[in-house]
């Protein structure tokens, strides 16, 4: 397989004239951490002054859409939430629409704000996340306390599991015994309908997180251990699984011939972009190296290379 590296101003011309809709994803190609890459503004803006669609698909679920927002504004960078496709968001309506959970029932949650309000946002009710009683040091060698009814909540129907940067023993220890209950054997969407089944979804499966001085690791090494121990195959939700796709195009379905992503990692993003039939843009500034692409049998390999989204500035000059 072989992808074109641009190199040219009349290469990224001819690429932007290529493309009507721009799907980026966001750590690693936006920004790093909390700084904006060199370039990645003013890039957004030609793109919108030249009329084309802006779609912006992040696996991470720290944050909400509407967080994302004030992060996009913090940053200078133009956005509106209807733009914004987070694995957070993507659950919540997958949780919703998909599965259709019973209003009744509650999802028990291992990771931060961001899911939380995507739940709240679609209806769903929550449990463990950031509550304080499920984010302190278990005392005791004797688990027996959690088993209690009030401990374990019996209306959880299913675990969302998604970056938590307060991961805690307890929160790992009660998603395990939701999602090993009895009839709560695979993670199919049917298993969360009977009353004892719950279902285990993960918002995303990064093994690695590229934030300053990363990579550090991601959502998918912190689920590890509950696929580990339950045994259990969850439902993955983000990039480069099928559910992100059918949650944007449910939402904002454009032409995917004319639509090009950009991301930094080959086996989320240029993944997700190959399997979704959509054109790809690599770029070099979060996890993945042109090495990897440039090894004999790479088997994730982009459509084009640049070395950073600020490189197609030179395409408006
Ligand atoms: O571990 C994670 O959740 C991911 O590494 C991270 O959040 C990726 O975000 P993205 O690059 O899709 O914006």
């Amino acid at each position: 397989m072989s992808y074109k590296h641009l190199s040219t101003s009349s290469d990224h011309a001819s690429l932007i004239s290529s493309y009507d809709t721009y799907l980026f994803d966001c750590d690693g190609v936006l920004w790093s951490g909390d700084e904006v890459i060199a370039g990645a503004k003013e890039v957004l803006q030609r793109l919108r002054a030249s009329g084309k669609s802006i779609i912006f698909v992040t696996n991470n679920a720290t944050k909400s859409r509407r967080a994302y927002l004030k992060k996009f504004q913090s940053l200078g960078i133009q956005a509106d939430v209807s733009e914004i496709f987070s694995s957070a968001y993507a659950s919540a309506v997958y949780l919703k629409h998909v599965l259709k959970l019973p209003e009744d029932r509650k999802v028990y949650v291992l990771g931060m704000e961001g899911i939380q309000e995507e739940l709240e946002d679609v209806g769903l009710k929550w449990c463990g996340g950031t509550s304080p009683e499920d984010n302190v040091f278990l005392p005791t060698l004797d688990f027996t306390s959690l088993l209690q009814p009030e401990v374990i909540d019996g209306k959880v129907g299913a675990v969302l599991c998604g970056f938590d940067m307060h991961m805690s023993y307890i929160k790992l220890a009660k998603a395990y015994k939701h999602i090993t209950r009895a009839g709560a054997t695979s993670g199919s969407p049917q298993a969360g309908e009977s009353g004892g089944a719950c279902h285990f979804i993960l918002t995303n499966d990064d093994s690695t997180f590229p934030a300053k001085g990363g990579p550090w690791p991601g959502a998918g090494s912190l689920s590890a251990p509950l696929v580990f121990s339950s045994k259990r195959t969850p439902t993955i939700i983000g990039k480069p699984h099928q559910h992100m796709l059918d949650c944007i195009e449910a939402v904002k379905p454009f032409d995917k011939s004319r639509a090009l992503f950009v991301g930094d990692r080959l086996d989320t993003d240029i993944a997700f972009a190959n399997k979704g039939g959509i054109k790809s843009l690599l770029v070099l500034t979060g996890i993945s190296t042109k090495a990897e692409i440039d090894a004999d049998g790479a088997e994730v390999v982009p459509d084009y290379l640049t070395q950073s989204l600020g490189d197609l500035l030179a395409a408006f000059q």
